[in-house]
């Protein structure tokens, strides 16, 4: 256990594909029915990667506001990529008290999804820090072949085969990365901000989330808002919307929020969001007990029933994600 209350599991036999895999997908089974969140350990993603993409993340976001936005978002355009400052993203329609370097999976221009303008698919704006790019490259790697593993994990928890999200949503998973920085930085006066992120559940399957070691993050579970401290070496993973869809509210996404950060140390935290397909139509996974699929939109933070999407999973996407940036939302949609 960790000093919260959320789980810890060792998911080293489902990456190494040993049959004590069966024990590891029962754990994860038990966390996504009580909370929807649980730490890993045992992930094999190289605690030196992920120490260096820290160091750099920080060399990033140390430089002048200015310099920044030369990577801003606006010039990402349909990929919806690159920098946005301080307050820059809403979250219930206020800004949050961070900023971000948005990424995902790299595609050249030439890239038929590209050339098909495909929302959210495009060649990365990376900062000219040396390094950086293929670090965050590498990354995103590793921990996208972790969540593979975590999703054989779940369809295992579930009773299916292993391959069941492979097989119809994520053969190519739409991956969506960012980089976040906290500022211990005081809100300016007139700025109406309580949170570093409001309470929000996430969109797709599973988020895959490295934290430093200043803290913040927070989980809104039956019981009330318990604290998921940062644990040495461990990811923190949550269930997305679309997975309450699947399984008809049997395993919830949780909401989760961030406190402002006022510890005297800027906090890094990096999602990295492993996602159905862009194109892929969601649909729910027939025969699960005790899945009832109810409407639970009076309780959720944005009074949405995820039961009565239907449709692609960009679409549920782009809508949520222009509410965030709406400033960009006419460039994209
Ligand atoms: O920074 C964190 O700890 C969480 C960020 C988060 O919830 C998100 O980006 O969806
Ligand atoms: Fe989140």
């Amino acid at each position: 256990m960790t000093d919260s209350s959320l789980p810890l599991i060792d998911v080293a036999p489902l990456v190494a594909g040993t049959p004590e895999r069966a024990r590891v997908a029962a754990q994860i089974g038990d966390a996504c029915r009580a909370h929807g969140f649980f730490y890993v350990t045992g992930h094999g993603v190289d605690a030196a990667l992920v120490q260096r993409l820290e160091d750099l993340s920080h060399q990033f976001f140390d430089l002048p506001e200015e310099t920044k936005m030369q990577w801003r978002m606006a010039l990402g355009g349909r990929a919806w990529r690159g920098f946005f400052p301080r307050g820059g993203e809403l979250t219930s329609g206020r800004p949050d008290w961070k900023e971000g370097l948005y990424l995902g999976t790299e595609l050249p221009a030439d890239h038929p999804l590209v050339q098909a303008k495909t929302p959210v698919h495009g060649p990365n704006l990376f900062p000219d820090v040396p390094d950086f790019r293929e670090t965050i490259l590498a990354y995103m790697d590793a921990v996208t072949q972790l969540g593979h593993r975590l999703m054989e994990g779940i369809a295992l928890s579930l009773g299916l085969p292993a391959s069941y999200f492979a097989e119809r949503y994520t053969a190519d998973p739409l991956i969506l990365f960012r980089l976040f920085n906290y500022p211990t930085q005081a809100v300016p006066e007139g700025l109406d901000v309580q949170w570093g992120v409001g309470e929000h559940t996430d969109y797709g399957l599973l988020t895959i989330l490295h934290q430093d070691t200043v803290g913040g993050l927070a989980v809104h579970t039956p019981g009330g808002w318990i604290d998921a401290p940062p644990v040495p070496g461990a990811f923190v993973c949550n269930i997305g919307d679309m997975l309450d869809r699947m399984t008809g509210g049997l395993y919830k996404s949780t909401p989760h929020r961030v406190k402002r950060n006022t510890s005297g140390r800027d906090r890094l935290s990096f999602p990295l969001f492993f996602d159905p397909n862009f194109e892929a139509r969601v649909q729910r996974i027939e025969g699960l007990a005790g899945a009832d699929a109810l409407d639970d939109s009076a309780e959720r933070w944005d009074r949405a029933n995820v039961h009565a999407f239907s449709g692609r999973y960009g679409d549920y996407l782009l809508a949520k994600v222009s509410k965030v940036f709406p400033q960009l939302r006419d460039e994209v949609l």
